[in-house]
């Protein structure tokens, strides 16, 4: 059956009754190999994806595909385990289905992580990015169709499609939380192979800093939502040409464990700022 906009409305609709009645400001979606708790928050409520999105769902090593809803100083904050990826078969509109749940559940800050390669050697794994922008690889928009037509603005702008302010916190945190960190573009390929080293070239060339296959779908659908986004590329390679040994996404996975304890505290921080803004 297809994806509609309706059909999100509705789950939300009935979400909405399920979820803890506390008002909502923030999501926050983990990616690969990225585990992410609230060591300060209590955890109110837990839901497999199956339960949350109106379209079958199968899973990814790397990712545990759960929504959890935390309570933070009296706010709730959601939390995505696990994302969908144009690769694995998904379409735009449901790989997009994560921020706009998220925008329909009264979410206006969405912040996700990713793992991603990097495009230049002076950028180790196990460093930071903050996104500063992106370059959209993917041959595919989540705004075509009827998705676009679902609210204005019909054509987005994407000038400031990560939010500057947001971006400024999340590099002193980051910095605080012990990362080498430092802004960068993310440029998002279909994936499912990882890059040759010509493309790895060419990506450098066009402006990238690092490398992965989610991100800028939810990004675009998250400023249709009108929210404010901010994206953080956890470098957990060299890509290829540039790494010494060949790509894998068991490599991907560890280095998202190693920089867990890095990660859950800069999260930890970020939330409980944002919550009280
Ligand atoms: O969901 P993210 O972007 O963190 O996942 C990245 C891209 C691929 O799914 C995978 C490659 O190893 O990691
Ligand atoms: N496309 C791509 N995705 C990644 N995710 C983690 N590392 C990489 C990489 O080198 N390339």
């Amino acid at each position: 059956m297809e994806f509609t906009p309706r059909a999100l409305e509705e789950r939300a609709r009935v979400l909405k009754e399920q979820l803890p009645s506390l008002p909502v400001s923030l999501a926050v979606v983990a990616g690969s190999g990225i585990e992410l708790v609230l060591p300060e928050a209590r955890k109110l409520l837990e839901l497999a994806y199956h339960q949350v999105f109106p379209f079958p769902v199968h899973g990814l090593i790397g990712h545990t595909p759960t929504l959890s809803f935390w309570e933070v100083q009296g706010r709730g904050v959601l939390m995505f385990h696990g994302r969908f990826h144009l690769y694995q078969g998904y379409s735009a509109a449901e790989v997009a289905a994560i921020p706009r749940l998220a925008g329909l559940l009264g979410v206006s800050t969405y912040i996700l992580t990713n793992a991603a390669g990097a495009l230049v050697p002076t950028l180790e794994p196990g460093s930071l990015v903050v996104l500063a922008d992106h370059l959209n690889l993917q041959g595919a928009n989540p705004l075509v169709g009827e998705w676009g037509r679902w609210r204005e603005p019909v054509f987005p702008d994407m000038t400031h499609a990560y939010d500057p302010d947001l971006r400024k916190l999340a590099l002193e945190l980051a910095r605080q939380a012990g990362f080498a960190v430092q802004e960068g573009v993310y440029a998002g390929v279909l994936g499912p192979s990882y890059e040759t080293p010509a493309e790895v070239r060419m990506l450098a060339q066009l402006g990238g800093t690092v490398v992965g296959m989610s991100t800028v779908q939810e990004v675009i659908a998250a400023r249709h939502m009108g929210l404010r986004v901010l994206g953080l590329s956890l470098v957990t390679n060299y890509a290829a040409g540039i790494a010494t040994r060949p790509l894998s996404h068991e490599e991907v996975l560890e280095a998202g464990a190693k920089a867990q304890g890095k990660l859950v505290k800069l999260l930890s921080e970020l939330t409980t700022k944002l919550v009280a803004a």
